[in-house]
């Protein structure tokens, strides 16, 4: 049983997160506003912290080209500022206030929330744009919620984003990829727009170093009247007063296995803690699947009550009927236990969470440039993270936090903030859009932080290779264009395009979309043996691409029997689309070296040893050259969705790539089969 050093041993403090200990996040909300469901909309939005600040904001968004609002979570930045601008006139005449988000559920929650506020149906005055996905018209939406991703994609229509009066960037502590070209990009539109204002909002960024971005001593000098520098100088608001009390807990002592520890937490809380949802952070869908069938057993053998639980995944492959789930009021006696991935960290409210239990990790990108390699490791979290994630109790009445590590690892050894993700991840698709957007000079952008050489280089290589870059590092026509407009990897779009060529667009194109989402398996949660049987029913011997088409067709036509697949397994056809899979992703090609622990392969480019990943119906098939998807990093690096290829294949679909490659090879290696 998890041992947690309990709050009523010590006299409660008040302190700052950061010197650990029992956090008590100072009430502006007293708990009787338990009866806050109850109060009208207009009611709930007054007591919220910021709803102190609204003038202030107002003025300083009036007077300052950026406003950075920094505040505590759950203060109401992200509901409340776009609609004060709203009533203040930001959206009169046509024009929209924009409020991005890194993540796509809460972009969608909080445009659900927002419109309910203000009475008015979700797709029109408040909108939302999701890859894939939009629900908002250009002729009322006044309020538009969308990834940061998505207004990217909207620069290459308009890239001034002409429509928009202010852009609010919430959750730019977070460094996602996006919001970090997005940062570097408004800057340059603010110097042609200087109507444009921007609010740059947050619970614990950084304020002065992204206030320092946006005031370049070259910035000062270019304002040469005292009225214009005092205007491109960026203000800061601290919004302060929090939500209600969330009380921390930390445990005794290091824990060997989180996951073992965050079903014992759950089930200690569900045993000795009054009523109220649990919402349990850990790493994916694979952790989240043990945990969910842990706890199930155990609840079950322990002889607790595990009736009065309704546990619920949640993670980003999830269907938009398992989400609303986790939305949905947990019903009387029952208690909810959410269990998520940390696309639920930031900008969530999830109304009857009182509980929240952090594992302190999460599933991070990690990118090599010298070997290529970009992994998804499981990593810890940094005490930002922690914050939000604690900042999911406490928001409509207090909450407690189960932190899974000790006090003194938070103190002593968390980081203060993450690395940002431009720092960490292969930049292919980050240069592509950039160049798309007329950026030439990738190297000397204005970045908030910058990314290395290295990854730049190798970037810029791959996309030479790609035949999408020219000589002088221009988009080529067409294909440059053409990839850089599809909204997928470039690897993913360039494989569309060579499809088109080989005539299997119809299948490449099902290929792209199963590759582009997280995973085609709905969660297995509960049927992990119907799950593997499907699988088998539906594997192609050319590999995890090729089972991907199967299950679609499979679908169309509504036979799903194993004599269905075994009729309709195409064979010629698939040796088609391994090709086009092929003049994508020859980047990823790997050779078997030795059939050791199950096969074991080299990346043809990098000599990485690499494993094909169980998951794959190709596990212990071990074809000679294979082409993977993408890889994870856990004992060792695998491989995930994987083909196999004709190695000859290589040197035709990209020569300059290959013939360079064995050049430095063979330098290296003079032995190359
Ligand atoms: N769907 C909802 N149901 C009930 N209350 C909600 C909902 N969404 C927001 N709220 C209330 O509004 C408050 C402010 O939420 P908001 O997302 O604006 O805060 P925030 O300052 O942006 O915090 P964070 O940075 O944590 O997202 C919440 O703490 C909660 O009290």
């Amino acid at each position: 049983m998890a041992q947690f050093w309990k709050p009523g041993t010590e006299k409660p403090r008040l302190l700052d997160d950061e010197e650990g200990g029992v956090l008590f996040l100072s009430s502006s909300l007293s708990s009787s506003a338990s009866g806050y469901g109850y109060a009208s909309f207009e009611k709930q939005r007054q007591r919220l912290p910021v709803y102190k600040y609204r003038t202030a904001i107002l003025y300083l968004v009036e007077s300052h080209a950026t406003t950075i609002v920094v505040g505590e979570t759950g203060s109401g930045k992200t509901t409340q500022i776009p609609q004060y601008l709203k009533e203040a006139g930001w959206a009169d005449g046509g024009r929209v206030i924009a409020c991005t988000q890194p993540r796509r559920l809460a972009v969608q929650a909080v445009a659900s929330r927002v419109a309910e506020e203000m009475g008015v149906k979700l797709g029109e005055e408040v909108g939302y744009t999701i890859r894939f996905e939009d629900i908002s018209n250009p002729d009322v939406t006044r309020i538009k919620f969308l990834t940061d991703g998505v207004l990217l994609r909207e620069m290459m229509d308009d890239p001034l984003l002409t429509k928009y009066s202010v852009i609010m960037v919430d959750e730019a502590h977070e460094r996602s990829i996006s919001t970090d070209i997005l940062l570097g990009l408004l800057k340059k539109i603010q110097k042609r727009r200087p109507e444009l204002r921007l609010i740059i909002s947050s619970a614990t960024i950084e304020a002065k170093s992204i206030s320092n971005f946006f005031q370049s001593s070259k910035r000062r000098r270019v304002a040469e009247d005292e009225e214009l520098r005092s205007r491109l100088e960026p203000a800061i608001l601290s919004v302060e007063g929090r939500g209600f009390n969330v009380q921390i807990h930390y445990m005794e002592d290091p824990v060997q296995d989180y996951v073992q520890a965050a079903v014992s937490t759950v089930l200690l809380i569900h045993d000795q803690e009054p009523a109220g949802d649990i919402l349990v952070f850990l790493t994916g869908q694979d952790d989240i699947d043990v945990a969910i069938k842990l706890l199930t057993e155990e609840a079950r053998s322990n002889g607790k009550n595990s009736s009065g639980m309704i546990i619920l995944p949640l993670y980003s492959g999830l269907s938009h009927a398992e989400q609303d789930l986790v939305f949905s009021p947990t019903p009387k006696g029952k208690r909810k236990v959410v269990i998520s991935t940390n696309i639920a960290e930031t900008s969530l409210t999830l109304e009857g969470i009182v509980y929240v239990v952090d594992s302190g990790f999460s599933k991070q990108r990690f990118y090599n440039p010298i070997s290529d390699i970009e992994n998804l490791v499981v990593a810890p979290i940094s005490k930002a993270s922690a914050r939000q994630r604690a900042g999911r109790a406490g928001r409509v009445r207090p909450g407690k936090c189960y932190r899974l590590y000790t006090e003194e690892y938070f103190v002593n050894e968390m980081s203060v903030q993450g690395i940002p993700e431009i720092q960490r991840s292969n930049l292919v698709s980050c240069v592509i859009q950039l160049k798309a957007l007329g950026i030439d000079n990738i190297l000397g952008f204005d970045w908030p932080a910058s990314p290395s050489p290295e990854s730049m280089i190798r970037a810029l290589e791959v996309l030479y290779s790609l035949g999408v870059l020219d000589d002088d590092a221009k988009l080529t026509s067409p294909v440059g264009f053409q990839v850089a407009e599809i909204p997928l990897e470039p690897m993913i779009s360039k494989m569309i395009l060579a499809s088109n060529e080989l005539g299997c667009s119809e299948e490449i194109i099902t290929i792209a979309a199963v590759l582009s989402i997280q995973s085609i398996w709905f969660s297995g949660w509960g049927a992990q043996k119907e799950l593997d049987e499907a699988k088998l029913r539906f594997a192609a011997a050319e590999g995890d691409h090729v089972t991907f088409l199967n299950i679609y067709k499979g679908f169309l036509q509504s036979g799903k029997s194993s004599k269905w697949c075994h009729k309709n397994f195409i064979n010629y056809h698939a040796m088609l689309v391994r090709k086009a899979v092929t003049a994508g992703f020859f980047a990823n090609a790997c050779r078997l070296e030795a059939f050791s622990h199950g096969g074991m392969y080299k990346t043809i480019r990098g000599s990485q040893e690499v494993y094909i990943h169980p998951s794959s119906v190709l596990f212990r098939v071990n074809p000679k050259c294979v082409i993977y998807h993408s890889l994870v990093s856990t004992d060792r690096q695998y491989m995930r969705n994987v083909i196999s290829m004709d190695p000859s294949w290589l040197t035709e679909v990209a020569p300059n790539f290959y013939q360079q490659q064995q050049q430095q090879q063979q330098l290296r290696n003079p032995i190359i089969h």
